[in-house]
This record gives structure tokens, sequence and C-alpha cells, in this order.
């Protein structure tokens, strides 16, 4: 519960904010004043007669990975039997027909092909046709999105999927990174549950949506579920900072570890029986911010294709005999998922049984106990389970076998860490795939006496009012703390169970307001607690083009090493930014673009580069800046930053630490 000062202390920052309501300072800058753009800035005229609202249109992009699934397959005559197979190269000409996944009218208006390859790009329609179900709110953000096709080959049915395809798919998200703001994976249902819990392990320190779908019935049917399953996926990716693995199908974005599929003749293929879904799209998009999972880091993203294969899992049924069982943990085996019965029990009427676990654990072999029930946890109620803890089992909470499996798969494969370490990283919680238990001491906004004398003045009773007031309240208070550097009120907040990732009503984030005000102690803390660095506000700014925008050199270098970049578009019209800086002989602007990663040889509209220009005017010291600035060119990620070792995720004994929160958007 918040105490006095903790009271003053938001008090102090709520007043604090309404002052600044009409602060200019604290206003995200106008659009005259903003970054060079994106293409938005471009098509904004352009698009005056398509798009009504006379605000500027965002564009988004998507990186779609077809692997394969039904989603992309026709019938085939095979040995003398129509079966589906996938079809390369025609699902791309197919949406390029589909106007509910394609707008060409925008795309010729906007002269979007002199940007992008016509023959991998497409564009997603603006809003859906009543305006009264802007399902999925497009209209609302007012953005577009645009999407890439990237196709496998060869396609796959997901039942011929390996480990090594997932550390394709890894390397391809890993390469293309930094040139999108989601990615969507097509891929067959069959083991999609499997892909999806291997990426999220693999994907270490996420901060974009990866969104895995596919579909029961090929999209070149009349009827099918590929279209609003593909639709529904893009459109989250594209519109929502989400930074797990997830899974989306029939109207429900999981997270992708948690799920399993369930049935093979329906649209309604998988459930998620631990974890409600993170978001709902019907008639609108319900996102359940809280549940969104979010690595709390300053690392950089990178993807770990390290896969062990030597793991399996066994099935507990009555009679198993202890030579089945013994047959099964021979060598090369290092990792097991035992699926037992209910809360995680097996016999404790067979010591032969029992015996022969205990010697694999003795051997090294890495056991987790998961449920055979899709739902529910394991837990040591029972004398039953009780043998298999005792017998050195390690507990597997609720996950999914397929997440323990690739769990174990991740875990094994880690290099510089000693068994008990890689025993440890099984029993926690790394990315959202087990539940834990936070405890009684939990705070939440509802309980909080704050949210309760606010409520009780605006005479309000039911829990919905109260959640609204919660709902309302949180961003404003956490930016109004953030404005003035109060991390203790930040950190009441946050104690409050509350979301410190919310955006006010410009889509800013208090990251965004730490980074123009240069915080680093407060930016540092957003970080470690879930801020996003892909945030963007109305005006497509992200806490690092305010930070360029605002000069703030140290809080720059911190955002980058955590991950930000310019978008590619952003980096395009660097040069021009550039060459205004060297014109005016601005040596810290220079420096500051060179450190938030614009290529200083970057030519502006008119062909020339920074040192060109320089060179033009006279400005000898800008000439001497630029190539002192090109060769201390930071080394991202490779020791330049030490000040923020104290957040770097190995510690001492080599176990990694990962810790995260549920929160936040
Ligand atoms: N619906 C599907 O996608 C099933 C298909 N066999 C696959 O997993 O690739």
């Amino acid at each position: 519960m918040a105490d006095n000062s903790t009271m003053t202390s938001l008090a102090r920052a709520l007043s604090h904010h309404k002052l600044d309501q009409c602060d200019p300072i604290d206003a995200s800058p106008s659009r005259a004043q903003r970054l060079p753009g994106r293409r938005r800035t471009l098509s904004c005229k352009s698009l005056s007669s398509l798009d009504t609202d006379d605000s500027c249109v965002l564009e988004t992009r998507v990186l779609v990975l077809n692997t394969g699934g039904t989603i992309g397959m026709k019938m085939h005559l095979v040995d003398s039997q129509d079966v589906l197979v996938p079809e390369p190269n025609a699902l791309f000409k197919y949406l390029r027909t589909l106007p509910i996944l394609h707008d060409a009218e925008y795309a010729k208006k906007t002269c979007l092909y002199d940007y992008y390859n016509p023959d991998d790009t497409l564009v997603l329609p603006r809003t859906l046709p009543h305006p009264d179900h802007q399902i999925h709110g497009l209209s609302k953000e007012n953005k577009r999105i645009i999407y890439t096709i990237l196709e496998y080959k060869p396609l796959l049915d997901s039942s011929n999927m390996t480990t090594d395809d997932w550390a394709k798919i890894g390397k391809d998200i890993e390469a293309n990174y930094e040139n999108y703001d989601g990615f969507v994976i097509l891929h067959g249902t069959d083991t999609m549950a499997y892909t999806a819990s291997a990426l999220s392990f693999m994907c270490e320190h996420l901060g974009k949506p990866v969104i895995l779908t596919g579909s029961q019935v090929p999209i070149y049917e009349m009827k099918n579920d590929g279209r609003d399953n593909l639709l529904g996926a893009l459109v989250i990716a594209g519109q929502y900072c989400i930074p797990e693995v997830c899974l989306y199908f029939y109207n429900k974005l999981y997270r992708g570890n948690r799920v399993t599929k369930v049935d093979a003749g329906s649209y309604n293929a998988y459930s998620s029986p631990n974890l409600p879904p993170l978001a709902t799209t019907e008639v609108d998009i319900a996102i359940n911010w809280d549940t969104v999972w979010r690595a709390n880091s300053t690392s950089k993203f990178k993807v770990s294709t390290e896969l062990n294969r030597n793991v399996g899992l066994l099935r507990l049924f009555p009679g198993i005999t202890s030579e089945t069982v013994r047959a099964f943990l021979q060598g090369p085996i290092e990792g097991v998922v035992l699926e037992s019965y209910g809360s995680g029990n097996a016999p404790d009427n067979r010591p032969d049984l029992i015996e022969e676990l205990k010697k694999a654990i003795a051997s090294g072999i890495i056991i987790m106990n998961c449920t055979q029930c899709l739902k529910g946890t394991v837990s040591a109620s029972y004398n039953t389970g009780k043998v298999l803890l005792d017998a050195g089992l390690i507990a597997g909470s609720d996950m999914t076998p397929e997440a323990a499996l690739s769990k174990l798969s991740y875990v094994l494969a880690k290099k510089n860490m000693n068994i008990e370490g890689k025993k440890k990283l099984m029993g926690e919680n790394l990315r959202g795939e087990m539940s834990i238990d936070l405890g009684a001491t939990r705070l939440c906004m509802n309980d909080s006496r704050f949210i309760q004398i606010i409520a009780k003045t605006l005479s309000i009773s039911c829990t919905e009012e109260l959640k609204a007031i919660c709902d309302a309240l949180t961003p404003t208070l956490a930016c109004a703390a953030t404005k003035i550097g109060d991390i203790e009120a930040l950190h009441a907040l946050k104690e409050m169970g509350s979301n410190l990732c919310l955006s006010d009503y410009d889509g800013r984030t208090p990251l965004h307001i730490a980074a123009s005000e240069g915080y680093l102690n407060v930016v540092k803390y957003l970080l470690s607690h879930g801020a996003s660095v892909y945030a963007r506000d109305r005006y497509g700014d992200t806490p690092l083009s305010n930070a360029v925008r605002f000069r703030r050199k140290e809080v720059v270098k911190l955002l980058r090493k955590t991950g930000a970049h310019f978008s590619r578009d952003e980096l395009d019209e660097a040069g021009t930014e550039l060459c205004s800086l060297a014109a005016s002989g601005d040596l810290e602007g220079l420096e500051i673009w060179s450190l938030a990663g614009a290529d200083l040889n970057k030519p502006g509209y008119d062909g020339r580069t920074a040192s060109q220009v320089a060179q033009a005017v006279g400005k000898t010291q800008v000439l001497t800046h630029l190539v002192k600035l090109e060769t201390n060119k930071p080394q991202i990620g490779l020791g330049e930053f030490n000040e923020c070792d104290e957040y770097d995720d190995d510690d001492e004994s080599g176990v990694i630490e990962f810790t995260a929160t549920m929160s936040g958007k």
C-alpha cells in the first residue's frame, strides 16, 4: 500500500502534469519540427482524397515469413490420390487480388512502389466497410500497414519441420529486425505450438511482435479461415507493441508458449488452457495489456539459434514397464519431459520406475514433470507427486509439454553453464511460459488507498468503474511523475500493480518523456521495468527520435544499447538533416545523429553528403569533426556503455537471470 509520502509524491506528480498540459516544451515536437520522417510525410498531401482524416498517415511495416502450411496449400494428385501440398509462388499473387488484403488504389496514389518492391509488398486497406465496425481500429490510429512477404523454399507442411527450420525463422527475424515494426509467420497448424514455444525462448530481449498464424482451410477456398487469420495477425503486428512471440487464430491472440492444438477439424483449433488470450479481435480489438509479457532489460534483441535435439516427451500410462522407461532414458538423451498424471503424479508403489528416473537424473539428464492434463498445474499435494519431487524431477508448473520440451532444447544448448545452472533456469519463468505465484503481498491498483479515496470522492462503487479510474489515471500519473524525474513515484505506481508502459492521449509513454527530458536514471528504471524502445507516439516518434531532437546524448547511447534504432525510412532521410547540420556548423547535432545510428556519408536530397556541404560552405571544423566521428563510431553491444552494466543479464555464476513483468503497453 502506498504510504503518505508516496501519496504526496503522486499528488505532486499529478498537479505538475496538469500545469504541463499546456507546456510547449513537454509537448511532442510539431510536425514541422519533427525528424525527417518516414514515407508518411511524403504521402500526406496525396492522401487527402483517400483518407478523410486530415492528420498525417503513419505507415508501419510488417515482414511476413511464409514457411508453408495449409493456408497456402492446393490439391495435387499424388499416387492417384488427391492430397493437399504447399503451392509455391502462389500466395503473393493471390493476395494481390484480394481487396481486403491489398489496397491497390492507395498503392497507386501514393507511389508506394517507388519505395517498395511490387513483387513482394502489399498494403492493407484503412478501414473495414462499415464505420461502426472498425474491427481493426485502423481509422482510429490512422496507420497503414505495409507488408512484405518472404516465401521459404521449399514451403513445408509443418509436420516436416525440425529445429533447423526454427533456427532459420529465428535468423530471418534477427536479420530483418530493424527494418520492420512487427513479424508474422505463416506456418502449418500441426506443429505451430512447438515452433511458437521454441521461438519464444530463442528470441532474447524481444521488443517487437512476432505472430504465428495459419489456417485449417487453404486461403484459395471460397470458405476459409486463412484470410481472417492473416488479416488479424497483420493488424496486430502492425499496430500494437506486444513484444512477445504470439499465436493468432480464430479471433484470438495467444502467448505462443501457452498454446496447444486441440482440434484438427475446427477453425477454433487452439487452446491456451492456463492463460487467457492476450487479445481478442471481435467487433473491437481488446488487448489484455496486464497480461502482456515484457523483458525487463537494457540488452539488445538477439536470437539464440543453438538448440539441443537430444530431448524427448515421455507419457506415463498405467502399466508402463521399467524397461520402456530405461530404454527411453538411454544416451544420447539429455532432457526429458515426463507427462505425469493429474497434478504431477506417478505411481508411488513402483520403486522400479522411480529407480530408473533417479539413475537417469544422477547421470546428468534433466527431467521435467509436466501434467498430461490439458489444464492445471504440477504440485506435490499427493504422495504420488512427492515421489517425483524427491527423485529430483523439476516441477514444470503449468507449462504445456510443447513449451517444456522446447525450453529444454534451448536451455540444454547453453554454453558456459553447468548442469545446476541449467536446472535452475528450467524451474524459472523465462518468457511467461509458466505461472508464478506473485504472493499475497502483491499490491493492486484496485486496492490502493489512493484510488479508493478518489473513488469515494466521485461516489464510485462498482469494480468496473474503479477499473476505469485506474486505466484513466495510470498513464497520466506515470507520465507526470516522469516529467519531474520522480522515480519514487514511478516505483509506487509500479508497486500498486500499474503499468508503466501505457501511453497518454498522444500515444506518449513515460519513456518518451524521460528521453525528451534527458533523465538517464528514469530511462534506466523504465527500461528495467518493461518499457519499450519501439513505442511510437501519434506523430510516429520513438523515444530515440525524441532523445535526438532534445540532444540527450547519454540517453541516446543507452537507448541504442537497448536496441533502439531509426526506421529504414528515417535512416534514408537522415542525409538531408546531416547536410543542414553541417551547413550550420552544428557539431553537437552531428554527433548526436551519429550516436543514434545515422550514416554520416548518406547523401541529402540534392545528392551531396554532409562533408561535401561543409566543404562547399568552407566549414573546415565540421570536416575534421566528421572524420573524428566516423573513426570513433560506437560499436553497440561491445562494452561501450558500461554505465548500464548493472542491468546485464549474466551474473557471475554464468546463470542467466531473466526477469520480466506481466504488464504494460
Ligand atoms: N492446418 C494445417 O496447416 C495442417 C498442415 N498439415 C500443416 O501443419 O502444415
